[in-house]
């Protein structure tokens, strides 16, 4: 498809492309250099209600669809996608600001989820227990669990739906997504496509409006809805996740991080540095699971501090569209001031500035890579989550005391430790208070494998063979008078 057969500017409900009722609409905006890219609808609560009545309708026949059959049509989807990888990155970069070579990459994570949910779909295996009781049968099934709604994060605005929108549908429910206000058209494409794949009107519903709190309080407390996944901050997760309880809505919170990156003393230096350049600064360090403290030991501390602010200086600030650009924009001003107070504050409280520290000529949302050193556990900038291009390191002497200082935050997604010593590698890993850990590894996400957090970092798994399971219920069937 062309890019404008994909730049939808309407929202998507029941199958049909429509405006608010009330008329409404918001613009979109490249964060790159704010110039206007299209106009959405801002939809309310009444046209909330009518995508939810939409969705219910559609699930009573496509429940009944056969597992074989939602999965041709997720392979198409998947398909579809992959061949306008090109197009659906070129929009991607342009709503969200990414490096275009990353918004390619999100998209082909976004098509891996259709694909492995397609072949997923027909293994939702029930089971036959063997009875205690001579006159009975015991079995379970698996059985969608109805119209869910998703609401998502502006910060990867097409994978972050499919995570939910792929094992949903292939599950047999029906989904109502409502995503960010700042990056709604690669969702709208999204449904575009799935259009295109055959996908029959009401299984898919995306919501576009800059009224969030309305429409997502309609989206988390109406009866209809069966189930609610969430991907945000944790703030906004605690408030949704109150919401969902109201009505005892199933709810997955894929929500903020805090990750530590460790590195011992045995560590292979050049291979902690790529891993620690790689998890920290990827999508501007606009990620829930980019390394947010930097936990060096002594003895390596000075020659990692070295090699690390070499590999910070090297990062080009530009736009997502440059191929030289490695750190596009924040996606607003708010996120620029946030991270600017963060390390002026540290810098006040000690913290030995190394590299960047201030905003840059390149645009209003462009913040320098950033790397900070010295800094301490009482520092507010340890505790905050980052999301933005900011390295802090911290020294650490042994083994106990870092996995104290590492598991000291209320979040729990991912973790990064680098060691040679396959011993700490299991200690570490298992004391770690984490719902991921990487390994000598920088970048761990994979569709293949349980994404989700613990503690305040969420509830629930996203991907792998785990994913389907928050889609579904398990029914236990008692047969008697065998
Ligand atoms: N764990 C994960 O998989 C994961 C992935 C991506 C992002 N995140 C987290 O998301 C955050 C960044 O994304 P963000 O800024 O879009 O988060 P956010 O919480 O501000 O917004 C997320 C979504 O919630 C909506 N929203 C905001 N306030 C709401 C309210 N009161 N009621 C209902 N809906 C509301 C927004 O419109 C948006 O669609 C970070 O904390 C990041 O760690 C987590
Ligand atoms: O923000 C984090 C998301 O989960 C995207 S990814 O898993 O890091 O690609």
């Amino acid at each position: 498809m062309k890019f404008s057969e994909l730049l939808k500017e309407s929202a998507y409900i029941n199958g049909q492309w429509v405006d608010a009722k009330c008329g409404g609409k918001m613009e979109v905006i490249n964060p790159a250099d704010g110039s206007y890219i299209a106009s959405v609808p801002d939809l309310d609560v009444d046209d909330a209600k009518n995508a939810i009545a939409a969705a219910e309708v559609a699930f009573h026949s496509w429940k009944k669809t056969t597992a074989k059959a939602r999965a041709a049509i997720l392979r198409r989807w998947f398909d579809l996608i992959t061949e306008n990888a090109d197009v659906l990155a070129e929009l991607l970069t342009k709503e969200q600001g990414k490096p275009l070579r990353e918004a390619k990459g999100e998209v082909l994570s976004c098509a891996s989820f259709f694909e492995w949910f397609g072949e997923e779909a027909k293994r939702t295996y029930g089971e036959n227990i063997p009875s205690n009781m001579g006159s009975t049968r015991l079995l379970t099934i698996k059985q969608p669990i109805g119209v869910v709604t998703a609401i998502t994060p502006w910060n990867f605005p097409i994978s972050m739906i499919a995570r939910k929108a792929a094992p949903a549908i292939a599950a047999g429910c029906t989904i109502v997504i409502k995503p960010a206000e700042d990056t709604p058209l690669c969702a709208l494409a999204l449904a575009a496509l799935a259009e295109e794949a055959g996908v029959p009107a009401g299984v898919i519903n995306v919501v576009t409006t800059k009224r969030p709190i309305e429409v997502g309080r309609e989206l988390c407390t109406n009866p209809i809805v069966k189930k609610v996944s969430f991907t945000g901050s944790t703030p906004v997760g605690k408030i949704i996740l109150g919401m969902a309880a109201e009505t005892v809505k199933k709810a997955s919170m894929e929500l903020g991080g805090n990750a530590p990156f460790i590195v011992f003393d045995d560590a292979d230096l050049e291979s902690a540095v790529a891993g620690a350049i790689a998890s920290k600064y990827r999508n501007a360090g606009q990620t829930c699971i980019c390394t947010n403290r930097f936990y060096i030991q002594a003895g390596i501390y000075d020659a990692f501090a070295t090699r690390f602010k070499e590999e910070v200086e090297k990062l080009a600030l530009g736009s997502g569209f440059d191929s030289s650009t490695d750190i596009g924009p924040l996606i607003n001003n708010a996120a620029v001031d946030k991270i600017d107070g963060l390390v002026q504050r540290a810098v006040q409280e000690g913290a030995e500035l190394k590299v960047g520290g201030q905003r840059d000529a390149a645009g209003e949302r462009f913040y320098q890579p950033t790397l900070l050193a010295n800094v301490t556990d009482e520092m507010e900038i340890s505790q905050a989550e980052l999301f933005g291009p900011i390295s802090t390191l911290f020294s650490f002497e042994d083994e106990a005391e870092v996995i104290e200082r590492a598991n000291n935050t209320p979040f729990g997604l991912a973790a990064y430790v680098y060691t040679r010593d396959i011993g700490r590698v299991w200690r570490v890993s298992e004391d770690l208070e984490y719902g991921m850990v990487g390994v000598n590894e920088g970048l761990i996400s994979n569709e293949l494998a349980p994404f989700g957090g613990v503690k305040e970092s969420g509830v629930g798994r996203e991907g792998s063979k785990h994913g389907m399971d928050d889609y579904m219920e398990l029914k236990y069937i008692c047969m008697g008078g065998i």
